[in-house]
């Protein structure tokens, strides 16, 4: 998908919010347990429920690995089920030596290969260079960098100085060599709206997949007054809060109207802060 299809999808919903697809056996309603693949089943009345007020989808692959091949099934079943015009996401945190990385590529990119076409992968930058380029080899598909994640842990490293910049800055600057603004993403947590002016200095034209509305607490205001841009430049994620909003059989429902609060908000949003 390009940036300008991903624009004009934002603007027809008028939302920029990506439904996280973190499914927890552990938190399934207890009716669907019986089904032949709880997993899917859940995820498939999500996405029913909130496809017309979602613009992506984001599975985290831990959520489906630690099932091995069963795991890896209902995320194929699940990404063929998730709506053509929504992009989306493998949140698999992927990045390795050269060679390797490129498998990684394969895995989430080449359905031939793995049965798998995702728009985009969520990458991480520690080893540099060649352990990114591999992924920006294919047409049409998306890195998505971590830069400043949402998590306390990310101030062990990230906004260490190196030089006369924080090592996340340095991520946004150096990794603008290796590809475009069509081909690369970055997370930056909503936990750090605080930082995202920062952000969009050295990446004014890139999207943002940003984490941590609802259930980590971060201001979806905060975000989009100060991470919006031209072309909004934001997906905004929301896993929890979205589909565990209900553990009984109305979980559908639930969610259905949670994620037409965030859409609404985000309506008002861009309508104030989309940069014209
Ligand atoms: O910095 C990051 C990077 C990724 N995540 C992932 O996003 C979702 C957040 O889930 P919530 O339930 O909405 O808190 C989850 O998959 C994380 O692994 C992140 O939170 N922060």
């Amino acid at each position: 998908m390009t940036k300008q299809e991903l624009f004009g999808q934002i603007l027809s919903k008028k939302s920029y919010l990506c439904v996280g697809l973190d499914t927890d056996l552990q938190k399934l309603p207890k009716h669907l347990l019986d089904t032949e693949d709880p997993i899917f089943e859940f995820n498939k009345q999500i996405i029913d429920a909130t496809k017309q007020y979602a613009v992506a989808y984001k599975p985290n692959i831990a959520f489906y690995e630690a099932f091995g091949a069963k795991g890896w099934e209902s995320l194929q079943k699940t990404l063929a089920y998730i709506p053509k015009e929504c992009f989306t996401i493998a949140d698999a945190k992927r990045g390795d030596i050269g060679n390797t990385s490129g498998l990684y590529a394969r895995a989430f990119f080449d359905p031939n290969s793995s049965g798998l076409d995702f728009d985009s992968v969520t990458v991480a930058p520690y080893m540099g260079e060649d352990s990114v380029t591999p992924f920006l080899t294919f047409p049409n598909k998306w890195v998505i960098l971590l830069a400043l994640t949402s998590n306390g842990g990310s101030k062990d490293f990230q906004t260490l100085s190196v030089g006369d910049k924080a090592l996340f800055e340095e991520v946004l600057t150096k990794s603008q060599e290796w590809g475009t603004d069509e081909q690369l993403m970055y997370v930056v947590g909503a936990t750090k709206a605080d930082m995202l002016a920062q952000v969009r200095a050295l990446a004014p034209e890139h999207f943002l997949l940003v984490p941590g509305v609802g259930a980590q607490g971060g201001s979806l205001e905060e975000v989009s007054k100060y991470g919006m841009n031209s072309t909004c430049g934001l997906l905004v994620n929301s896993s929890r809060a979205i589909i565990y909003a209900s553990s009984g059989e109305d979980f559908a429902e639930k969610a259905a109207e949670e994620a037409q609060k965030v859409q609404a908000e985000m309506a008002q949003y861009l309508d104030l802060y989309l940069k014209k």
